[in-house]
Formats: C-alpha cells, structure tokens, sequence
C-alpha cells in the first residue's frame, strides 16, 4: 500500500497570518495542493482585516493586489458587485486558488475546445462556493466563468495563482474561439492603479 502524503495542518488566525503561512508553503519548488487548499479555507474570513483592499467597480469585477509573494505568486482580493461575472478563461498552466471572503460565487466548469476546432464549449458541471470555501483550478481541470449570481449582494474573494501570470485566454462559449486577454490590477496593496498605467489594458 502506498504511505498517505503528509501534509501539515496550519491555521491561519488572520490574513496577515495566512500570508506568512502562504510564503513559507511556496518557498520551495514543489506545491503541495490540498496543503494550500487547506490554509486557506482555515482562514475565517474577517473583512476589517481585507477591506483596505477590497475597491469596487459599477460595471465589472476588479483584481487588487495584496501580496505578491516573493515571485512565487500573486495573492489578490477580487471585487465582484451584483451580477457581475468574467468571461470564460483558462490560468496559463498556473495553480489557481479561490476563497470566498465574503457572498457567493458560481463556479461553472467547461471542457477546452476540441482538437478539431469549432463548437459549442461543452459545459462539465457548475457550483456555487460559499463563504470561506476554497476551490482550485488549473488548466488540466478545465476552463471556467466565475459569477457572482446576486442581484442584491456584493461579493469578494482572494485570489492565488502560482506561478503569477497577467494574461490569460477567453473563450467564446459559442464558438469555442479564443482570444488573448491582459489582466491588470484595480488597485495595488490599497492603492488605486493609476491611469496610465492601466489605460487600454482588460480585465479578464
Ligand atoms: N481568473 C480570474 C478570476 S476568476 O474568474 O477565477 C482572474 O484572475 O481575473
Ligand atoms: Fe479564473
């Protein structure tokens, strides 16, 4: 029989926590998913500790930065207002963590496009990831849209993507054809981007 995978058990009280936490799990080559996964949703939640990050937007979701983890990768704080939802995008061969800060999020998960080209993108499964909740992806797993499916409710969650990446696919659902996308940060530890520097840029 195969020895179980040890991972450690780490609780994280606060963000500031979980951000040291997070660095000392990436210092090495190797990622350890489910260890990841773990200390994230160990974290409870506690807005007064994330709120200097969170900036809405009126018409789309915003991507702010909060840490950017020694290189190894980019922790942010992503905004979502009533029924605003990405596009359907795959993560650049990155692992890709979710945590539900606060409201909900709807999941839906879609097979790549075929080999052949053309088509409709077969839809696999959808879910809906509730407050403290940590979901995974990464392009092996498929492509998704995330959608804040409230019209009446705000909702945020903390992005990890390890190694960083700032452009990514999206998807026509359609027609399974797909574009180059930049992504940029709203703000950046707290900071609003300033114009110039995100002018002409898209968000995913
Ligand atoms: N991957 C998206 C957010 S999400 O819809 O998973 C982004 O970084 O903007
Ligand atoms: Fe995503």
């Amino acid at each position: 029989m195969d020895q179980p995978v040890q991972t450690e058990v780490w609780k994280a009280q606060t963000l500031e926590e979980l951000i040291e936490i997070l660095h000392r799990l990436f210092a090495g080559d190797k990622v350890n998913v489910a260890e990841v996964q773990n200390v994230m949703e160990s974290y409870e939640s506690n807005p007064e500790e994330w709120t200097k990050y969170a900036q809405f937007d009126q018409f789309r979701y915003t991507r702010n930065l909060v840490n950017e983890g020694n290189g190894k990768f980019n922790l942010m704080l992503l905004c979502w207002g009533e029924g605003h939802g990405s596009s359907i995008h795959d993560h650049m061969d990155s692992h890709c963590f979710m945590k539900i800060l606060q409201g909900n999020l709807k999941e839906t998960l879609f097979e790549w496009p075929s080999k052949k080209g053309g088509g409709e993108l077969l839809k696999k499964s959808e879910r809906v990831l509730r407050e403290n909740q940590c979901a995974y992806i990464t392009d092996s797993i498929g492509l998704h849209r995330v959608e804040n499916p409230s019209h009446t409710e705000t909702a945020a969650s903390l992005h990890l993507y390890s190694p960083p990446f700032e452009t990514c696919h999206a998807f026509d659902q359609r027609t399974g054809h797909k574009q180059k996308v930049k992504m940029t940060f709203y703000s950046q530890f707290g900071e609003r981007t300033p114009y110039a520097a995100s002018v002409s840029q898209e968000n995913n």
